[in-house]
């Protein structure tokens, strides 16, 4: 029987800062409730780990030869939380624990959690509701610039928001002789030194497909996708084809980045500036940030139909980076699609969304998907209500590496 308090704070609502969940570290209520000691486990202490092992060389999730730096995601985070509940807090902020996790790791960290609580106070920031922790029995609010303790949680709705009905706009850009195969992986294996990543990996994804990437923390995911956006050599000299040319010996990077829409949400960090949204879904056309010469007409328009598609119509002269998440979001995979690319990659594009704003990217998914040409590679840890993608691709870690099985998706 659980007699602590634990609380879960939905931040989909509240515009946080970094500093203001720094501070809850000092918040007299919590620690008179709870006692001083507290961490924070998130991605912001991760990044102070990662820079002090960049610039100082110090390693303190990690020993010996083990770096930090070259740890996957799911695996940076699985260092920290072992290493923060070593040393026997009396509270812990779990920043969104699970994103970027795999099914596994988060049903075993939730056990972790579940002893933790009988010792320790937990506080619990998510955003998507299938995330709370059962034994959270109070919500957090936001309030005059403080954390406040307030009732009920919220129950958990399924969503069904939609993106508008509208038809995809005309294509801008045309690709002669495209092959149908788009990408080949022909018997790919992959190492890091020593350490093996991928084994005889066999993979072609066509024209117009639409595939979900899975496979636990570490299994090569990210490896995978750089060896086809060209972000990683590991691809040369071996039988990877992209649009139909062996990497390396046909097309260079930069026209092989011409043909593929890529989205991840660390991207929106990168148009900081004064963007419009105009401008940013624009700027696609020739994957500029800026734009530097006067759009033509048609790309005004086109622009403005995509605009439509996404529902900003009245934030098409706002700037991008004052926009909601996941209104940044739909901008990015419009900007990606504008220039009618035969691959879109989405890395985790409903990362740390709300249920309901993770509802609206999937179904623009699910439109382009079927109202477009473009092949679609969906990455994410989570299985999404309604994404309709036909294929799965599934990476299985082992001790050689990983190996890849076509899966039949039962999502949809
Ligand atoms: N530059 C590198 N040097 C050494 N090892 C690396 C390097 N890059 C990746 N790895 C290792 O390769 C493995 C696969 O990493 P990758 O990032 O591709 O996995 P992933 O499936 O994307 O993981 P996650 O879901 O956690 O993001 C990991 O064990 C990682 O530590």
């Amino acid at each position: 029987m659980v007699s602590r308090t634990h609380y879960a704070f939905n931040s989909t609502k509240g515009n946080l800062r970094k500093p203001d969940l720094v501070g809850l570290l000092e918040e007299e209520w919590l620690q008179d409730e709870a006692g001083e000691k507290g961490y924070l486990f998130s991605e912001y202490t991760l990044q102070k780990y990662l820079d002090l092992e960049y610039r100082l060389g110090e390693k303190v999730l990690t020993s010996g030869e083990e770096s930090l730096l070259t740890k996957s995601t799911g695996e940076r985070k699985k260092l920290l939380l072992n290493y923060q509940l070593a040393q026997n807090p009396d509270f812990i902020i779990l920043d969104h624990p699970f994103d970027g996790l795999d099914a596994e790791t988060v049903a075993h960290i939730k056990e972790q959690f579940k002893v933790l609580a009988e010792t320790t106070t937990i506080i619990q920031f998510y955003t998507r509701s299938e995330d709370i922790l059962a034994f959270c029995n109070m919500a957090l609010h936001w309030k005059d610039g403080r954390f406040v303790k307030g009732r009920t949680l919220e129950k958990a709705k399924f969503f069904q928001h939609k993106i508008s009905q509208k038809p995809i706009p005309k294509a801008l850009v045309t690709y002669y002789n495209l092959s149908e195969v788009l990408i080949d992986f022909r018997d790919i294996s992959v190492a890091f030194g020593e350490k093996p990543v991928l084994q005889h990996i066999n993979w072609q994804v066509k024209r117009g497909e639409s595939w979900q990437l899975t496979g636990v923390n570490g299994s090569g995911k990210t490896t995978l996708l750089s060896m086809i956006t060209g972000d990683s050599v590991k691809g040369y000299g071996k039988e990877l084809y992209i649009f139909g040319s062996k990497k390396g010996s046909g097309e260079s990077v930069w026209e092989i980045k011409k043909k593929i829409g890529y989205v991840t949400p660390v991207l929106t960090e990168r148009f900081d500036g004064m963007h419009s949204v105009s401008d940013m879904i624009i700027g696609g056309i020739y994957d500029s940030v800026g734009l530097y010469k006067r759009p033509t007409t048609l790309e005004r328009k086109i622009a403005e139909e995509w605009i439509e598609l996404i529902g900003l119509q009245d934030k098409a002269t706002k700037r991008f980076r004052d926009l909601s998440e996941v209104a940044k979001r739909l901008v990015l995979i419009a900007r990606a699609m504008i220039k009618n690319p035969p691959l879109l990659i989405l890395d985790e594009p409903t990362f740390a969304l709300g249920d309901a704003d993770a509802a609206l990217v999937v179904s623009l998914i699910n439109t382009l998907s079927s109202g477009s040409d473009v092949a679609i590679l969906f990455v994410s840890h989570r299985t999404e209500p309604g994404l309709e993608v036909s294929k799965k691709f599934h990476l299985t870690k082992g001790e050689k590496g990983s190996t890849g099985q076509e899966r039949i998706s039962l999502t949809g």
